[in-house]
This record gives structure tokens, C-alpha cells and sequence, in this order.
């Protein structure tokens, strides 16, 4: 049994509907994609702890809620992941970005890091590392021990669609992640690629085949 949290808001299905569909247009995919990361982000952080600081409003001094503690980290593994930043920055403006670059080998579908670059003080921030897919797991496992050797300790995991291999590749290496997807598939096929899935996620936002 695998150990994930499906955001099954209606909202989220019939968007991701829409962008599993081959015949979505590159604007389309790539507007809806940033639709689904905010929608997405809105559920997570439902529980997010809230702190009261004094405030004046034009009539009277009051004490209100903020969000406590520091800045939340959004980590969108490149390319893919940037696509649905945008659409989570409209729900959290004052996050900061971490950025991750990792492809993986289409032969081995071994991940490969080619960049890193992230806020400080990560041990003190809720951290999302971001992804559309979560295929065999190993981008998703690559990206989580960076970001735990820089001191990050509170990583969740928000990815579009995932396989049951790459939940239970996440679930074995890193049981203290805990992971979001708007869909558990059915498989992965020979060639790595999640069935039903979406096809090659950063393909269909950069539009580069
Ligand atoms: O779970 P895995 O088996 O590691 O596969 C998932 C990874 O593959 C895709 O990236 P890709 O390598 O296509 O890079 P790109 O985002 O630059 O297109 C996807 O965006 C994930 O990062
Ligand atoms: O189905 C998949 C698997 C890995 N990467 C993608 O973009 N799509
Ligand atoms: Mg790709």
C-alpha cells in the first residue's frame, strides 16, 4: 500500500482532464498546468499554523491572523516543475523560490543534476518541492536528498500525476515526505512514461517537440 494524499477537488480533476487530452493546445497546457499547482498549494496549506499580531484598521485597533513562521520555499525541479510555479505564486506571493535542474536519462531513467539554488535557512521553512510527473521516483529522490543536505527538514512533495512505483520509490527513501498528487495512475510503460499519464510534461509546456 502506498502512502499518498490524492487532491480530488472537482476544480483539479476536470482541469487535469483537460490537459491529459493530446490535442491541448501548448498556451492551454501550460496555463491550466499553473491553474492546477495553485489549486493544488490552496488544499495543502488548508492547515497551514496561524499567529495574531496587533493591526489598526480605520476603525479600531484589533489583533488578526498571519501565517507563522518564515517564508515558505517552493522547489520546482526543471524544467517541468517552473510551469507551475506562476499559478502557486498567485496564492502564496511572498514565497521564495528554490530551483532544482534535473533530467532524467532516457536510456537508464537515472536522474541527472545539473543546477542548484535555494534560500537560506532551510532547516526553518515548509518547503514544496514541485513536479507535474512522478514516474520511477528517482528525479523526485534526487531532488529531496539535495535539499535535506542543505539543512531542510519539512518537505512536501506536490507532484500532478503519479505512479504507484514512484509513490513507493518516495514512501521507502524518504517515509518523512509527505506526497500530493491530483492523481495516482495506473503504471508505468516500457519506456518509463505514466500510463494513462499526460506524456512528456515539459515537452508539452516549452513546447519543444
Ligand atoms: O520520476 P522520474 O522517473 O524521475 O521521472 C519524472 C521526471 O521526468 C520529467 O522530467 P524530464 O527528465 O523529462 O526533464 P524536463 O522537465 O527537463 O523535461 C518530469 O518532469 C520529472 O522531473
Ligand atoms: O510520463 C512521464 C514520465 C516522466 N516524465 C514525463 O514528463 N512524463
Ligand atoms: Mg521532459
Amino acid at each position: 500500500m502506498v502512502k499518498v494524499n490524492i487532491l480530488d477537488h472537482p476544480l483539479i480533476q476536470h482541469k487535469l482532464t483537460q490537459i491529459r487530452q493530446k490535442d491541448t493546445s501548448t498556451t492551454q497546457f501550460r496555463q491550466m498546468i499553473n491553474e492546477i499547482g495553485g489549486l493544488m498549494v490552496y488544499e495543502i496549506t488548508r492547515d497551514l499554523p496561524l499567529e495574531q499580531i496587533e493591526i489598526e484598521t480605520p476603525v479600531a485597533k484589533t489583533k488578526a491572523n498571519v501565517i507563522a513562521g518564515k517564508k515558505m520555499v517552493v522547489v520546482p525541479i526543471l524544467r517541468a516543475g517552473l510551469g507551475m510555479v506562476d499559478g502557486i505564486l498567485q496564492m502564496i506571493p511572498s514565497a521564495r523560490i528554490g530551483h532544482i535542474g534535473i533530467f532524467r536519462d532516457e536510456e537508464t531513467l537515472q536522474p541527472v543534476e545539473y543546477f542548484a539554488k535555494f534560500p537560506e535557512e532551510l532547516d526553518q521553512r515548509d518547503i514544496f518541492i514541485v513536479d507535474p510527473m512522478l514516474a520511477t521516483g528517482g528525479s523526485a529522490i534526487a531532488a529531496i536528498n539535495s535539499i535535506k543536505q542543505r539543512g531542510a527538514k519539512n518537505i512536501k512533495l506536490v507532484c500532478l500525476v503519479g505512479a504507484p512505483e514512484g509513490v513507493k520509490a518516495i514512501n521507502e527513501a524518504h517515509p518523512d515526505v509527505t506526497v500530493y498528487l491530483a492523481s495516482l495512475d495506473e503504471k508505468l510503460n516500457e519506456k518509463g512514461y505514466i500510463v494513462p499519464g499526460l506524456g512528456d510534461a515539459g515537452d508539452r509546456i516549452f513546447g519543444t517537440k
